[in-house]
């Protein structure tokens, strides 16, 4: 059983520190496969990582009754320098116990299946071969609970295959708490659902209701998406919006929200992939604490930019809602029909 009471997280940007995780309770019992839900950015590879005992939160506590795996996913805590062979046999060293370190390495050789390059430095690795080595890794030890960020939809087909097997060959032994955007893998594998929405965590007892609550989110967003063009359309008309000019500023168009959203998405990918480096660079010991690093430069780029981009989608999206009130309600009385 994992114990959560309490729990809060932030991380210090140069654009502040909103809450990522504010105020988390919950219970996660033994033998019950969790998937996570929530848009990008939610928060939910933080939640893992506190988890797992990687990342301390900032007030709360974790209790784990269990053996917790690491987790599973894109990012590995792997040692550049050294090869894959070498990786597995210092964790399996530092596991110790009752595991035999030459059994544990062969079990992760024949899991990982990437040939020669076992006995490779690590940093001549893809991001798909580290991914395999990892995934092996925690399978060859025998935990309660494993935490998966993604891990089933790295790799080509086999091997997503072969992830998916994996996990459902522990079930009995073991549970998951599972992040992943495929939702055919969260129904097959996980009973309960935890969905993570402004900093806040609610938990399903079913997976399906978690996804149907996270999908009326994401619908509901989508809706509004659409109407704001629409409203944009609506106060084309030559005559500008009064309260605008008043303000000194343009009145918002369709075009604009939408070249807005587009530019969103373009940041979002931008973000992902500097998020996903920057993490894989650490790994490898490229970044080190106060060392200028262009990972490190390129993914607070990249979040500002997003940042940025959100900020002025929203205040488009004010400012086009705003027009079309007042063009439907020339008057300025108070419209309270629609919202
Ligand atoms: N090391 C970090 N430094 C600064 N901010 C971070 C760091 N890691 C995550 N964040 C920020 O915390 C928030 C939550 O990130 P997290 O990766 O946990 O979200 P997520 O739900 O897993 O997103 P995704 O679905 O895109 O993977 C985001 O705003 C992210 O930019």
């Amino acid at each position: 059983m994992i114990e959560i009471r309490n729990l809060y997280k932030r991380y210090h940007n140069h654009h502040g520190s909103p809450w990522v995780l504010e105020n988390i309770n919950l219970t996660i019992p033994q033998g019950v496969s969790v998937g996570l839900v929530g848009r990008n950015g939610a928060g939910k590879s933080t939640l893992l990582r506190l988890i797992a005992g990687m990342d301390n939160p900032e007030r709360g506590a974790i209790e784990r009754n269990c053996r917790v795996s690491w987790p599973i996913g894109l990012a590995g805590g792997f040692q550049g320098s050294m090869t894959g062979r070498q990786n597995v046999k210092f964790v399996a060293r530092v596991h110790g116990g009752r595991y035999q370190v030459e059994e544990i390495i062969q079990r992760v050789q024949d899991f990982a299946e990437i040939g020669e390059a076992f006995d490779e430095p690590i940093k001549t690795y893809s991001s798909g071969m580290r991914a395999r080595l990892n995934f092996g890794l925690s399978l060859a030890f025998d935990f309660d609970i494993y935490l998966s960020d993604e891990a089933t939809a790295v790799g080509d087909r086999a091997f997503k295959a072969k992830a998916s097997k994996a996990f459902k060959d522990k079930v009995g032994q073991a549970s998951l708490i599972m992040v992943s955007h495929g939702e055919g893998m969260l129904k097959q594998l996980c009973q309960a659902g935890i969905y993570l929405k402004d900093g806040q965590a609610i938990w399903y007892d079913d997976i399906k209701d978690a996804i149907a609550d996270y999908h009326a989110e994401t619908d509901a967003v989508r809706e509004k998406q659409d109407a704001a063009p629409r409203s944009g359309t609506l106060q084309k008309p030559k005559t500008s919006n009064p309260n605008m000019q008043k303000k000194g500023k343009k009145s918002v168009e369709a075009d604009d929200i939408q070249s807005l959203e587009n530019r969103l998405e373009t940041k979002e990918n931008e973000l992902t992939v500097a998020k996903h480096a920057f993490e894989h660079a650490k790994s490898l010991g490229l970044v080190t604490p106060g060392n200028p690093s262009p990972y490190r430069k390129r993914f607070r780029k990249a979040h500002q930019q997003f940042h940025q981009t959100k900020q002025r989608l929203q205040q488009a999206r004010n400012a086009s809602q705003t027009g079309s009130e007042n063009n439907l309600n020339p008057h300025g009385a108070a419209d309270n029909s629609t919202d």
